[in-house]
């Protein structure tokens, strides 16, 4: 089996002020090497719930209740187990929405390359640190990645620090990345290069992707393979033309109807 992510049987439940609540149940999943898994559903169908959970994000009052996530051989979540500090970082990068935030306003971009070097990479040498940030710049498509090293974050674009988040991402070359809306606050041209250069990476690194997305336009354009989510369950997932262009399912066929550019 050459799969690097697989979630199988997931089930996870918040503890609310009146019992417990739902967020994800029976989650079946699949990202293989050099595949984009798009992620797809309504506010609330526990997306953001699925990213964080396979980087060991969840809030306090979240648990694992049954099934559990592998990272090719390695169990890394399950009920009462949780591994991925072992991996985040180093063997799974997390891209999320607001890059801003992401980004201490005090350091420059150099020193943020470095921090995460140092922390995942034992031994590293100054020289290849240096080394790495400007490849990593390049990889993103970023022409003068010397001054964009020598920048604060405030210093660059909204599109040019989502696409440092990405590089900070991928700069400890992991073989999975997870992306959470990371284009929503971006404006449609940036959108559609941060989704080039993703598609790029995944092709150039072979990384495995799962891209979080309400966007199933920006999904049809990057995605391989796409599982619609609905009230925490997979509803539906296959490759992303069968999905998008032959829905099996009504709540698929909905939210495709809302596209008004998609008919
Ligand atoms: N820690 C929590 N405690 C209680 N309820 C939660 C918690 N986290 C998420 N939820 C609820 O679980 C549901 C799924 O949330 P989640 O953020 O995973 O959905 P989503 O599909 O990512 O939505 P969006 O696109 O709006 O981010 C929502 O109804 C949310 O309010």
């Amino acid at each position: 089996m050459n799969d690097l992510l697989t979630i199988s049987g997931l089930a996870i439940t918040a503890r609310v002020a009146d019992g417990d609540l739902p967020l994800l149940r029976d989650v079946d999943l699949t990202v293989g090497r050099g595949e984009v898994l798009g992620v797809v559903g309504e506010s609330g169908s526990g997306k953001t719930t699925l990213a964080r959970c396979v980087v060991g994000l969840l809030e306090r009052n979240v648990r694992v209740e049954a099934g559990e996530v592998r990272l090719a051989e390695t169990q890394v979540v399950a009920p009462g187990v949780d591994r991925t500090r072992e991996v985040r970082g180093a063997q799974v990068g997390m891209v999320f929405q607001d890059a801003s935030r992401s980004l201490n306003p005090l350091m420059r971009i150099r020193a943020h390359l470095a921090e995460v070097l140092r922390r995942h990479v034992p031994h590293i040498t100054k020289q290849e640190i240096e080394q790495r940030s400007v490849e990593v710049l390049e990889q993103m498509r970023i022409a003068d990645a010397r001054r964009v090293l020598d920048s604060y974050p405030h210093q660059l674009s909204g599109g040019l620090r989502q696409r440092v988040a990405i590089g900070l991402a991928v700069v400890t070359r992991p073989s999975l990345v997870i992306a959470d809306e990371c284009t929503t606050a971006l404006d449609v041209t940036t959108q559609t290069k941060v989704v080039e250069l993703f598609r790029t990476l995944v092709d150039e690194l072979g990384i495995g992707l799962l891209f979080v997305t309400h966007d199933l336009m920006l999904a049809s354009d990057l995605c391989d393979r796409i599982a619609v989510m609905s009230q925490g369950r997979v509803v539906e997932q296959g490759p992303a033309m069968d999905v998008l262009e032959h829905p099996h399912e009504d709540y698929t066929r909905q939210l495709l109807a809302a596209i008004p550019t998609w008919n």
